[in-house]
């Protein structure tokens, strides 16, 4: 069955449709640029409300696994794929991606052009577009709030090692907590509208996760937020650096198609090194607003000098606009959580934990 892929301003590509929809499916078109990783990205709650293209011709070679999704369901309004393999092939295998997103009624479209896509996406931005079986305009505008929808609802305790850290909850990865247990950590997860809860849990250090949309999204819980992270040691990573650049006076801006895949080069300004990351983004911090504010920018894009990360003058607070947790993409950027676990340990005048 013939299915449509339309865009905001008029423009349509046409593929094969996974089913028959009444009413059209709407998100914010972004294209990602990985080889390998679907089954992250379809998953991971940063991509909710969006339609994500895959630049990469060939999906769903590996089919889907035990292991690797990033929350416990597809996250991603809809995906669009030149070709999905029909029949994967990996000895973890559990299902093909064709069925994995039927089973969750997630909505694609095969056989699209998806290299024209993606050029009138780095042309005209990213933008709304909806699927449908038949040619039709999305609304103007996305809802927005996601962050509300992906935080969960109840604190909730991983593990029994040290540090003890809080991981505040915009809707976060599994492979950010992954990565901190496997270095030993307990982390309690707090939803980020519980920040205050945060005192009387008394951590060792704070992770800020990833989560979908603007950050501005939680410009209300702001000052709550500064006034708990000015007494921890606290990394930010991807929604957490932009809230906290938020939170310590900086601003955001939204890039016009920006960066999803697992190559991005990111160079470190203290040590001169540049290094791969993985990266899911559409907002960066506004480097021009950083001068009115204690934070300094470490880390900045290769490829179009935006900010990669931050820090903090006087206190133990560290961002990372890439993820050092790496899934899906290169482990380069991992070190970022042992620099957090040693900065926790300085604070505390213990022995070092990374
Ligand atoms: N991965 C993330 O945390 C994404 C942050 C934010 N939603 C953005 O698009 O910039």
């Amino acid at each position: 069955m013939e299915g449509f892929l339309n865009l905001q301003d008029g423009q349509q590509y046409s593929g094969e449709a996974s089913a028959s929809w009444e009413s059209p499916i709407q998100g914010e078109i972004v294209f990602f640029t990985g080889m390998t990783g679907y089954q992250e990205v379809i998953t991971d709650p940063s991509y909710k409300g969006q339609i994500v293209v895959f630049t990469y011709p060939l999906i769903g070679n590996y089919g889907i696994n035990e292991d690797d999704s990033e929350s416990s369901q597809p996250q991603v309004s809809g995906v669009v794929m030149l070709h999905c393999a029909e029949i994967p092939s990996h000895y973890k295998a559990t299902s093909s991606l064709k069925d994995y997103l039927n089973h969750h009624g997630i909505p694609f479209l095969t056989g699209v052009d998806t290299r024209e896509v993606t050029k009138a996406i780095r042309n005209g931005g990213t933008r709304q577009a909806v699927i449908a079986n038949k040619l039709c305009l999305p609304a103007e505008a996305d809802q927005g709030g996601f962050i509300f929808e992906a935080s969960g609802e109840k604190l909730k305790t991983f593990g029994k090692g040290t540090p003890h850290l809080a991981l505040v909850d915009f809707g976060y990865k599994q492979s950010i907590m992954t990565a901190l247990m496997e270095k030993g950590a307990s982390v309690t997860v707090v939803p980020f509208q519980d920040i205050h809860k945060i005192m009387e849990l008394q951590p060792d250090g704070i992770v800020l996760s990833n989560g979908p949309g603007d950050p501005k999204d939680a410009v209300a819980y702001l000052p709550k937020l500064k006034n708990v992270l000015d007494q921890f040691p606290t990394l930010g990573i991807c929604y957490g650096h932009q809230v906290i650049a938020l939170a310590y006076g900086g601003d955001t801006n939204k890039l016009s198609f920006g960066h999803r895949g697992a190559n991005h080069p990111v160079k470190d300004l203290e040590t001169g090194r540049v290094f791969l990351t993985s990266q899911n983004h559409n907002y960066v911090v506004a480097e021009e607003s950083l001068s009115q504010t204690e934070l300094i920018n470490r880390f900045y894009n290769v490829n179009d000098s935006s900010v990669e990360g931050l820090n903090h003058l006087h206190k133990p607070i560290i961002t990372a606009q890439f993820h050092p947790e790496a899934k899906p993409g290169p482990e380069d950027a991992g070190w970022i959580f042992d620099d957090f676990f040693t900065l926790i340990s300085l604070e505390k005048g213990e022995k070092i934990y990374a």
